[in-house]
């Protein structure tokens, strides 16, 4: 334990707790989807520390499911066989070959470790992905670059959830952690974005809140310019800011505006880089990140 810690009085660690409270007699029984994003997972202590979160939640009566990605580890490998790659508007081109790296890396290798790392406090993580119980079917896109549509290859977006598979899991008490690859109509697996696929679950599996980890502290306002942090955001206001942003924060960004318009309660973006942000944003006052409200919320209040 940290000398901070050791350093608080009795009643400040119960203070602390107590805290917790309120957030829990809200959450315990609610169904929260958390985006796991590549960037925040390629630090070991900070993956043990999320692990950690993942297990209290759910101890605490929240049903926690878990999307991941995994975009530094697929460049990883994919430079490890020196099979070149490229992203446009914040997604990754994807060749056949690219799609089978990228297969083998998220279900094979990110999506393993998350699990090992939960299950060592009880057996709660079970991997699954798109392709598993037809929990996604997935069309293929094209992203707009400089106001021009552009091919990406094989990468798609969801268009159908079937969530019965990972109700299924909840309702088991288990911790689902979900892999992004999803079948066409015809069968062929596309690379989907996970925070569009954590997006189109969470609307699905009609969850209270999603939030995404990333690394930076949340949405700026005008990056890279300025790192003022916008706190809160309503659905309109995203909208009409959505052409002006840059790079991996478009597909994020475009997900939490999914989920509110799809009727979750809150959308959130915190630092994954801050070690037990996860806990931090659920179980404390403190607010984190960017928060994406509906549009009927004064947000004020
Ligand atoms: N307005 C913005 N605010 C914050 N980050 C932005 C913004 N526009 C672009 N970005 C970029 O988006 C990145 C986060 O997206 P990404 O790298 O895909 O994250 P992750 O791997 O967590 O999914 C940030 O590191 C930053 O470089
Ligand atoms: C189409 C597309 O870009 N797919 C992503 C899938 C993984 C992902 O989204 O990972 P992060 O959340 O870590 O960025 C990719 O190939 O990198």
């Amino acid at each position: 334990m940290s000398d901070a810690v050791d350093a608080l009085t009795l009643t400040d660690k119960a203070s602390i707790l107590i805290e917790a409270l309120p957030w829990i007699d809200r959450y315990a029984g609610r169904t929260i989807v958390i985006k796991y994003g590549g960037n925040a997972m390629i630090n070991e202590d900070l993956q043990r520390a999320f692990a950690e979160d993942i297990v209290f939640l759910r101890r605490c009566g929240v049903h926690p499911v878990v999307v991941h990605g995994g975009g530094p580890q697929i460049s990883a490998m994919l430079k490890r066989l020196d099979i070149p790659s490229e992203f446009r508007g914040g997604f990754r081109v994807t060749t056949p070959e690219t799609m089978e790296v990228v297969r083998m890396v998220l279900m094979g290798q990110v999506g393993r470790e998350l699990i090992g790392l939960v299950n060592e406090h009880g057996p709660l993580a079970v991997g699954s992905s798109g392709e598993d119980a037809g929990l996604f079917r997935a069309e293929r896109r094209t992203a707009v670059v400089d106001g021009e549509s552009v091919d990406l290859g094989l990468v798609g977006d969801v268009v159908h959830v079937r969530p019965r598979a990972i109700q299924d899991l909840i309702d088991a008490g288990r911790i689902p952690v979900v892999a992004t690859v999803a079948p066409d109509e015809d069968g062929q697996v596309l690379n989907v974005n996970a925070d569009t696929a954590a997006s189109a679950l969470a609307v699905a599996l009609k969850a209270d809140k999603l939030v995404m980890l990333t690394d930076v502290e949340g949405l700026y306002r005008d990056w890279p310019t300025s790192e003022e942090i916008i706190a809160q955001i309503t659905a309109s206001e995203l909208e009409a800011l959505l052409p002006s942003l840059a790079s991996g924060m478009v597909p994020k960004m475009e997900a939490c505006l999914r989920a509110v318009r799809g009727g979750l309660n809150r959308a959130t973006v915190i630092d994954g880089r801050v070690s037990h942000a996860l806990l931090l944003e659920i179980f404390t006052n403190a607010g984190m990140g960017t928060m994406v409200v509906a549009d009927k919320e004064n947000i004020d209040d």
